[in-house]
């Protein structure tokens, strides 16, 4: 069992009362009729003290007596019955009013959490795991719900429950009252200390869990690299390893919140048994009745049920704590990708694209690209070349404003992107990136991410468009083909047409295209290249190229070194300059004859 809990380098700081009201703030919809539950639950309380004053008046005006009155004895259990029924309904309508606050609250952390991600950065989304996120949005956000659905209210209910038992002890006789008091003291000193050690184990718990998502994520995606490479074994040695964390920490929590409760019921027996022993033996100085003692032993347990729930409340309270602490980290991330006030919008022409002295390194890392500068006229085809590594992809990050430039500013249509709206951003400039992700749906499905609107005779048009036909017919079911996950039943270039056809019927002024660098057969090669040529005519286009043949039509070729501008011109230009280009092109010329059958 793990003795030493992780430090959560994801979590917020502070007290656990700052975090609950902190937590609290970020989910108004809890507040939302709660002080009719309040009230509801209150009185669910107070219902339940009025029983053992019952069964007193029923022992001393009734049983004690000797002539026992049946209609007296009737007319109290009639009262005691309703009570007990009036209390049962008003205690359901309190806990069916917090579950529905608690999921709506829930619901809405959960979307603003997940809306939050999406509006980080992909320099933030490139340094975060995947499990990490997913976790945060899920699992960590399910801890509240125990607290948000009883726990958070029980403090309150549970406190006035404890408060109103011990004024009605004391009303029957002030010295048991203080001989259980004094009994509570050290039960309450025990709860403290396994307390301080329950919040570092819940802690442990919501990081063990955050890892074991990011495994196993990991390991489904990479399923197939994993077997083909014949390394099953030591990837489920490393999930098997993280299941055996989050276990032993599990069992941690368990065992101490399994304490705290077995601690609490334990002080409950010898409390009570204390307070008869002490009543015994001084109970016929005291002149209690034997209803008062009754009553007076009742309202002992009364006083000690909600120091038993209590234990239980800590522990939820914990595990939502430890929960919302990485939630709200989560939140505190400053959206990076700032949405401007009174964002400007593109005109539907294409428009041209200018880097001035971009400079931008992802965090951790050193300097990616380093005070580059060109201008795309509008209409323009562009290409980005280089070497890998060289920081191509990362610009056209930055011109489709998935991240900011540190340094220097990036226009388009004449605007900076920082200030154009993003939906306007969004819809006149399309990103088609080197691994395009397609949906595990159909084609037609996947094309209309392109586009929601698009019907299906403009889908077929985008393929026919792009000199795609072929494709889609020997598809299948043609655009009813199912693509499999992450596309996977297509082959990589048949992704990439894919995308393109998404890319079309978006119908952009920009386009932004990260062509892919996995091998594709001679006749589909073909086919991409045309279809690249279509679809950037008449556009403005950044494309990074790995294939040099799209450099060769390109109106201007831009070329990067260790992420810095090193040379631009047109092809023919670059080939007789004889430089960083020439080199690219004559080894890539090289590498194609040799890999030609
Ligand atoms: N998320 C990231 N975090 C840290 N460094 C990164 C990240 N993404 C890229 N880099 C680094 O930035 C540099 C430029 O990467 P980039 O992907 O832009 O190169 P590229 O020219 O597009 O390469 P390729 O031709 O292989 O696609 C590389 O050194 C890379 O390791």
């Amino acid at each position: 069992m793990t003795t030493t809990e992780p430090a959560d380098p994801e979590s917020v700081t502070g007290s656990t009362t700052a975090v609950i009201r902190r937590g609290l703030a970020a989910i108004p919809a809890i507040r939302e009729g709660l002080a009719l539950t309040v009230v509801l639950a209150l009185l669910g309380g107070v219902g339940r003290l009025a029983v053992p004053v019952l069964i007193q008046q029923v022992i001393d005006r009734g049983l004690s007596t000797g002539h026992i009155s049946s209609g007296r004895l009737l007319g109290l259990s009639a009262v005691a019955a309703l009570v007990v029924l009036v209390t049962a309904v008003v205690n359901w309508a309190s806990l069916a009013r917090l579950a529905i606050a608690s999921e709506r609250a829930l619901f809405d952390l959960r979307v603003s959490a997940f809306t939050h991600v999406h509006r980080l950065s992909v320099a933030y989304h490139s340094a975060e795991t995947r499990g990490k996120l997913v976790s945060r949005v899920t699992s960590d956000v399910e801890t509240l719900s125990m607290f948000l659905q009883w726990g958070g209210i029980a403090w309150l209910v549970n406190g006035a429950i404890m408060l109103a038992a011990l004024a009605g002890m004391a009303f029957y006789d002030v010295g048991l009252t203080l001989v259980t008091v004094v009994l509570t003291v050290p039960l309450l000193l025990l709860v403290r200390v396994v307390v301080g050690r329950l919040g570092p184990a819940h802690t442990a718990v919501r990081v063990r869990v955050a890892e074991l998502l990011t495994v196993i994520s990991e390991t489904i995606q990479g399923a197939a690299v994993i077997r083909s490479y014949g390394v099953v074994e030591p990837s489920l040695r490393r999930t098997t390893t993280s299941i055996h964390r989050w276990r032993d920490s599990k069992i941690r929590a368990g065992y101490l919140g399994g304490l705290l409760f077995s601690l609490a019921d334990l002080f409950a027996v010898v409390i009570v048994v204390g307070v008869v022993a002490v009543g015994l033996a001084i109970g016929p100085s005291t002149g209690n009745s034997a209803g008062e003692l009754v009553a007076f032993i009742l309202l002992v347990t009364l006083f000690l049920a909600p120091i038993t729930e209590f234990t239980q409340v800590i522990d939820f309270t914990q595990s939502a704590v430890a929960g919302w602490r990485r939630v709200l980290a989560l939140l505190d991330i400053d959206e990076d990708i700032a949405e401007p006030v009174d964002g400007r919008q593109l005109p539907p022409d294409p428009p041209g694209v200018v880097v001035e002295n971009v400079v931008f390194g992802y965090p951790g890392a050193g300097v990616t690209l380093d005070d580059v500068s060109f201008e795309v006229p509008a209409g323009h085809q562009v290409v980005l070349v280089g070497a890998t590594g060289s920081g191509k992809t990362t610009l056209t990050k930055l011109i489709a404003r998935l991240a900011d430039p540190d340094r220097g500013r990036i226009l388009i249509g004449g605007v900076d992107v920082r200030e154009i709206a993003t939906d306007s951003l969004r819809s006149r400039l399309v990103v088609v990136p080197q691994e395009p992700f397609l949906f595990d749906t159909t084609v037609e499905e996947n094309v209309r991410y392109g586009r929601p609107s698009a019907t299906r005779a403009e889908i077929e048009h985008a393929f026919r468009e792009l000199g795609a036909e072929t494709f889609l017919a020997g598809l299948p079911h043609g655009l009813d083909t199912p693509v499999g996950q992450r596309g996977e039943s297509l082959s990589a270039g048949e992704r990439q047409l894919v995308a393109l056809a998404r890319a079309h019927v978006a119908d952009p002024a920009c386009l932004i295209l990260d062509e892919a660098t996995s091998a594709v057969d001679p006749e589909i090669e073909l086919t991409l290249i045309k279809a690249l040529r279509r679809l950037t005519a008449g556009r403005t286009s950044v494309t990074v190229a790995h294939r040099l043949a799209v450099a060769e039509q390109a109106d201007e070729v831009m070329v990067l070194e260790g992420g810095r501008l090193v040379e631009r011109g047109r092809h023919d230009d670059l080939l007789v300059a004889d430089g960083v280009y020439a080199g690219l092109y004559h080894s890539w010329r090289q590498a194609t004859v040799e890999a030609s059958p």
